[in-house]
Parts: structure tokens; sequence; C-alpha cells
């Protein structure tokens, strides 16, 4: 080797496609360590005195060099040109490096592993694509990272190399379409642009391919193509994804914005691998790894938020379905699902069961002689009445134009009664005020009680129906008799 390397400092030498031979000429005043890439080799022997020589369990292909003078012999067996950067460092700098190498990058698999495992049992009570896909798309890049970074060299024998680096080309293609269909989903891309989602998608695939060529046609002379499919392919692919996490920001789509500085983080650690290439060595070789991993906790508050704000907007939904927008009470559907829980309820504890319908008399009439609105009126200080003198367990509803229901547990005929004497004395005639204005309304009560609760809602509410029909017949009855 042609060249003086002073300790931590790493060498310009390039090797060329094929075999490389060095001759080593060693004379150090303590232990050390000599190490280059691993990337990029077919094969590599170290032999001193004609004694091959194993390499340290180590992220980087590292021998050991003894104190004293003496020479040894470097094979290299090279896929390509390229500058492998050996170095030589003291073995005490070699252990404190790689102890403090391998605390972070354990932090980094730690935080990995927890984020996978988190997600994978959310994903299970969460339904949601995004997280399923934000798994997958950590799982990939995580075992990039792990092949890239070389830790599984410290269990795994060198002759595995082939192996890991076909493993590796694999997971540079799987962590592309994981990204591209995460990407697509929680920027909404699949569903606002969905000719552009295919595309990036397609864009994926092929670089998915490109990778399974150059694992298939390894040392043949079209590798390189293959390789520069998958280089440019990949840049072509971050730099539009890149710009669709800019175009929804702009668009004001959920969840974007994050993405976006997530995704620039990540973008901004590989410019600064690249300039700062040997001016800042921690930056240069952890940059990225911190940055994916601040990455990987805003994507996963990005899909939370998204999960958060669905679970919301489903919530709203259902129970925009089961309100009465007029009165803000439950509607018929509403209703329907309130009271089966109560008559269940009933159904395990033996309590009695009572139902109050009522009907607004002469509605028809109201909204003739006054107008819709006073109507209107009058139902929304029916609700708000029946709301207030009934539980929040009890289900009170507007089934109709003019016809609402309370359902209640009782624990006695006697609190029945006394509940049904109240609305009774209320609805025989109230006034409802609009505009300075006073009306005066009425409304017909009946009543039902079940201690062995019927079949169906239907059976309770015709039971409730009945009751109030006979109320109301009773009462214009007595209506007409006064006008006589
Ligand atoms: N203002 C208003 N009126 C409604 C609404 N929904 C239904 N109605 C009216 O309520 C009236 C109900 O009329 P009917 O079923 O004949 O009942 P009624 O006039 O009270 O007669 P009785 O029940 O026999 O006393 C109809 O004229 C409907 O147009 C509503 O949301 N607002």
């Amino acid at each position: 080797m042609a060249e003086v390397l002073t300790a931590a400092e790493k060498s310009s030498i390039k090797l060329t496609p094929g075999l490389n031979q060095f001759t080593l000429r060693c004379d150090l005043n303590q232990p050390g360590v000599f190490s280059f890439q691993r990337h990029g080799l077919n094969r590599f022997s170290w032999q001193q005195a004609g004694i091959t020589q194993s390499p340290i369990p180590s992220g980087e292909v590292t021998f050991q060099i003894d104190q004293g003078e003496f020479s040894a012999l470097l094979s290299i067996d090279s896929k390509f040109a390229h500058n492998p950067r050996f170095q030589w460092q003291p073995l005490t700098d070699f252990m404190l490096s790689s102890q403090k190498h391998n605390l972070i990058m354990g932090l980094f698999y730690g935080l990995s592993f927890t984020l996978m495992l988190y997600v994978l049992i959310i994903s299970r009570k969460v339904p949601d694509k995004a997280l399923k896909l934000y798994s997958a798309y950590i799982f990939c890049i995580t075992s990039f990272i792990l092949l890239q970074e070389g830790q599984l060299f410290l269990y795994i024998a060198s002759h595995l190399l082939r192996e890991i680096h076909l493993a590796y080309l694999l997971s540079i293609g799987l962590t592309v379409v994981s990204a591209t269909w995460f990407m697509c989903e929680i920027l909404k891309v699949n569903t606002d642009f969905p000719r552009t989602s295919l595309i990036f998608k397609t864009m994926s695939l092929i670089v998915l391919f490109s990778c399974l060529l150059r694992m298939v046609i390894e040392n043949h002379p079209s590798a390189t193509a293959a390789a520069m499919l998958m280089s440019y392919g990949t840049l072509a692919l971050v730099a539009a994804i890149f710009a669709s996490a800019l175009w929804q920001w702009q668009r004001r789509v959920s969840e974007a914005g994050l993405v976006f500085c997530a995704l620039s983080i990540v973008l901004i650690s590989m410019i600064f691998r690249i300039v700062l290439l040997d001016s800042n060595i921690f930056v240069q070789r952890y940059g990225f790894i911190i940055a994916f991993a601040v990455e990987s906790l805003m994507l996963a508050i990005a899909v939370s938020r998204r999960i958060g704000r669905i679970a919301m907007a489903k919530e709203r939904a259902e129970n925009e379905a089961n309100i009465d927008m007029l009165c803000n009470i439950l509607n018929r559907r509403g209703f329907s699902l309130k009271a089966q829980h109560l008559m269940d309820y009933q159904r395990q504890n033996g309590d009695l069961l009572g139902i109050f319908y009522i009907d607004v008399d002469s509605f028809k009439q109201l909204n003739d002689t006054y107008g819709h609105h006073v109507g209107d009126t009058a139902l929304k200080e029916i609700a708000r009445y029946l709301q207030s003198q009934m539980r929040m367990e009890d289900a009170v509803a507007r089934i109709g134009g003019d016809e609402f229901v309370a359902l209640a547990c009782f624990r006695s005929q006697h609190e029945i009664v006394a509940k049904l004497d109240e609305l009774q004395k209320h609805f025989q005639q109230f006034t409802i005020s609009l505009h300075q204005q006073h009306f005066s309304v009425s409304a017909s009560i009946g009543y039902a009680m079940f201690s062995t609760v019927p079949e169906t809602l239907e059976a309770l509410l015709a039971a409730g129906d009945a009751a109030m029909y006979q109320a109301k017949s009773q009462r214009k009855a007595l209506v007409l008799a006064n006008t006589r």
C-alpha cells in the first residue's frame, strides 16, 4: 500500500473491479485494527507470514494488527471501482468507538422495534390502512439499515457476505415500495390523484424489479444498468414524493405538513452526509440514522393524528345519524339503539320498563295558523322539557313529526305513575314564547309499563302509541263535551 496511513484517517485508495492485492508494511508502537467497508466486495483475505487471519466480528471488515514491525498481504475481489475507505486505529480507540457505535445503533434498533411492536398491537384493534403500511415501512427501512450497517456480522460468519448482500439489495427495493405505498396513503395521493399514485407505485415496483435483477445478474455487465435504474429510480421517486407532500400541504391536506417536515429532515441529513463527507464524522456516520429516528416518530404522530381524526369523524357521523337535528334529542334510529340497550338491561335486572308516548294536539292547526317556525319552537320546547325530566340513561326521542317518546327503567309502578303525573300536568297546557308572542300548546300522553319486556321494539312502541291514542280520544271527547 503506497500510502502512509495516520490513525483514524481514511485512505483515498480506489479498488478496481476484480482482484486487488496490497502489501501492508506495518510499524506500530501499540496494537491496532485495520478496517474497510464491506459493500461492493465479493471476497477478501488477510495473510500474515503465509497464514490467513479471520476478521474480528464487526460492522466493517476489521483485522487486528499486532504491535511492532511486520507485513501482511491483503487480497480483495471487488465488484466495481470504488473507495472502501481503508483506515487503521489504535485498538483502544477502536474498542471505544465500536462500543459507542453499538450503543447508538442499539438505541435506534430498540426504537424501531418498539415502534413496530406498538403499531402491530394497535393495528389489531384499529383497522387503518396507513397504520399497517407504516409498520411495513418501519420494518423494511430498519432491515435496510441493519444490513447496511453490518451489525449482523457480529453474529453471522463472514462467508455469508453474498447472502447478506442479496438481502441488502432486496431490502432497498422493499423499502422503496413500502415507503411509496405508505406516503400515497397518508398524503391522500391515492384518493386525490389516483393516476399519480399509480405512476408512483409503478415506479417503486420498477425499482424493486431492478433490485431483483441486480440480485440475479450480480456479476454480469448489465448489472451496472440495473444499479443505475435502481439509484435514479429511487432518487426520482424521493423527489416526486417530496413534491407531493409539499403540494398536499399547500392544499391543506391533514398531516401533509408533518409528513413534509419529516421528509425534509431525512433529506437534509442526506445532503449533510454528502457535503460533510469527511469534515464531521459523527454527522456523516449517524446523521441519517438520527434523521430517520426523528422521521419515524413524526410519521407515527401523523398516523395517530389521522386515526384520531377518522375516529372523531366516524363518531360525529354516527351521532348525527342518531340525533334529531331540530330538537337535539334522539331520532327514531337513535331511539332504537338506546331502547335495545334498556330492554336488555331490564331483562337482566328485572326492573319495570315504562314508556311515555307524547303527541302534540292539533299541531297541524298550530302550524297552519301561526307558521312553521312557531311549530318548530313548540317541538324544541317539548324536547327540552322532556329531556330535563328524564335521566341521562333514559331514551328520549322524537320519533315522528309531532310524536315523542321517553323510555326508562323504574323500580316500582309508583315511580312510573308519579312521573306520568308530572308530565301530564305540564303537557296539559304549556306556553311557548316567540318574538314576545305567547302561544298555548297542549299534548296528549299515554304510557305503558312492562315487568316482562316485549319481544320487539315495535311491540313496545305500539303499546305506547295505543295508550296515547286512547288518552287523545278521551281528551278530544272531553273538549267536545265542554264546547257543546
Ligand atoms: N313545524 C313543524 N311541523 C312539522 C314537522 N314535522 C311534521 N310537522 C307537521 O306536523 C303535523 C302533524 O299533523 P297531524 O299528524 O295531523 O297531527 P295533529 O295536527 O297534531 O292532529 P292530532 O294529533 O290528531 O292532534 C303535520 O302538519 C306536519 O306537517 C316539523 O319538523 N316542524
